[in-house]
């Protein structure tokens, strides 16, 4: 019997997403560099549908129907150009490669343009939902050509999260759209799991309020605005023992956070695209900084924190923790924004022609920034193109949401700073905000100063033009 699709890196997701295929229905073809998970995936799951065991790349293909679908998901960078170059020659025309690993856009867009000088179709397709989602049903971001996607996008859409009847998937744009938008959610990723972070910190230190204990707050937490997967799953983390000491699990695992490259992707592309993505690059640093963890002991021992020890404790009681809450919804609200803004500035480098409401649809289910507000940020981009807010904090409803957080925002971030509790991106989604709603900004001063030692010139409020005024000369303003 002919394959309708191969998968090749059987590795967690690859594994996984071979089995939601089967289960849905697809026959699938199986294929490991190391054959060992092919066999062993065969004896747990084999039962579940129909695969075909193939023990070399062109076997794999030899077991396809046309046009060809062979679906890579082994370890991004390197291993992906090697298993292309293998799998190139053993190809025809109209055959499709599907990379859906995380793997860099400007990679995909590479490989994109390579395969289709050679009459080949590759699709760097965006997956979010970890182990679980690929499993039962992840968000997919597929780019690559539109007509790729006539053949593809319905298995995809199959095997894709269900949000109310519609599927998690749907074509995002050519060449590395995909790839690029899957960079961004795990952005968002970073910057939503670093404020949760912040959160839990500022609860513990300046309120006292023990893991366990926070596992019911963030429980509670997770019945209002807040509602998402990632809120959820902080109080199953929270809540956990440890076996061995029996002491919280979260105070025995090292504080320095792991990753693999998207979040400093995002943050890189960013800068490229001029796009101030502030929370999610703090949230990129927090983890930098958590892992230089010898110059973190130095600097622990040779300095505190100035707080006079003899001031009078403050109270931080539920006052405190709903301040936190809102403190934490306003900063996930500015890394959405961010993020969002972020994709604009990249469809307009790239040519891609990104529709924010479709990919806030692909994200409300079966990936990792699954949020309840995601509806709502659907909703926002629910217009005609001159009716869309120009950024997510303008949309009506997070306009009020900001203005009702804001108070307690500025609270959390003071208390932060007076206690010495690092909350970085609460304090910068915070400076962003208030950056965007201030008439006036230093950059005039910035300015002034550029025109003087580098007479880059400045324009003026009050009249068209640019000037440049002789600073250490006799100071007269001249036509730039
Ligand atoms: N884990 C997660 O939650 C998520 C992961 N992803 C992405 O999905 C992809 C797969 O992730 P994951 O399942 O965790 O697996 P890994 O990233 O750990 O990759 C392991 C797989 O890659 C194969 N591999 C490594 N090098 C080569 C090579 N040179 N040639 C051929 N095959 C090679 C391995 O084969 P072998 O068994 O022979 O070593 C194995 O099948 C990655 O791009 C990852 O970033 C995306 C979303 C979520
Ligand atoms: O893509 C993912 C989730 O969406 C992967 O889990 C990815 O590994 C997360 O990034 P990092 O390992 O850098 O935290």
């Amino acid at each position: 019997m002919s394959a309708d699709i191969g998968v090749t890196g059987l590795a967690v997701m690859g594994a996984n997403l071979a089995r939601n295929l089967a289960r849905n229905g697809y026959t699938v073809s199986l294929h490991n560099r190391s054959v060992g998970r092919t066999d062993a995936l065969l004896e747990a799951h084999g039962d579940e549908g129909s695969f075909v065991r193939t023990e070399t790349l062109a076997e794999l293909v030899e077991s396809l129907q046309r046009p060809r679908r062979v679906l890579i998901m082994v370890k991004a960078g390197a291993p992906v150009d090697a298993v292309i170059e293998d799998l190139v020659p053993l190809l025809d025309e109209g055959d499709i490669i599907i990379d859906a690993g995380n793997s860099f856009y400007e990679e995909t867009r590479r490989r994109e343009e390579t395969l289709r000088e050679k009459g080949l179709h590759f699709v760097g397709v965006g997956v979010s939902g970890g182990e679980e989602g690929a499993l039962n049903g992840p968000s997919i971001m597929p780019g690559g050509s539109r007509e790729s996607y006539e053949t593809l996008g319905p298995m995809l859409e199959k095997i894709s999260a269900d949000y109310h009847g519609e599927p998690c998937c749907a074509w995002v744009g050519t060449d590395g759209a995909g790839h690029y938008v899957k960079m961004v959610h795990n952005g968002i990723e970073y910057a939503d799991m670093q404020v949760i972070g912040e959160a839990y910190d500022l609860m513990r230190s300046l309120a006292g309020i023990e893991p366990a204990d926070q596992a019911k707050v963030f429980r509670e937490w997770n019945t209002t605005d807040l509602a998402s997967y990632l809120i959820e799953i902080t109080s199953e983390v929270l809540e956990q023992e440890d076996e061995l000491t029996g002491r919280p699990l979260v105070d025995v695992v090292v504080d320095s956070a792991g990753q693999k490259g998207t979040g400093r992707w995002t943050a890189i592309s960013a800068l490229e695209v001029g796009s101030p993505v502030t929370a999610i690059a703090e949230s990129v640093f927090a983890r930098s900084i958590s892992s230089q963890q010898e110059l973190r002991a130095e600097t622990n021992a040779a300095f505190s924190s100035g707080i006079d020890e003899n001031a009078p404790a403050a109270e931080f009681g539920s006052d405190f923790v709903e301040d936190v809450r809102k403190a934490l919804y306003a900063s996930k609200l500015v890394a959405y924004a961010q993020g969002l803004d972020m994709l604009v500035a990249a469809g307009e480098e790239y040519g891609w022609d990104l529709d924010l409401k479709s990919i806030a649809s692909l994200w409300r289910a079966g990936c990792i920034i699954r949020a309840d507000l995601l509806d709502t940020i659907m909703k926002a981009y629910d217009a005609d193109a001159d009716e869309r807010p120009k950024n997510l904090l303008l949309a009506e409803e997070f306009t009020e949401a900001i203005n009702e957080c804001l108070p307690a925002w500025r609270r959390v971030v003071a208390a932060a700073a007076t206690h010495g509790v690092p909350a970085p991106v609460f304090a910068s989604s915070l400076a962003y905000y208030d950056s965007l709603r201030r008439d006036r900004l230093p950059a005039a001063l910035t300015q002034g100063l550029r025109d003087y030692f580098g007479a880059h010139t400045y324009q003026r409020v009050d009249k068209e033009g640019t000037f440049h005024t002789q600073w250490s000369g006799d100071r007269t303003e001249i036509d730039g």
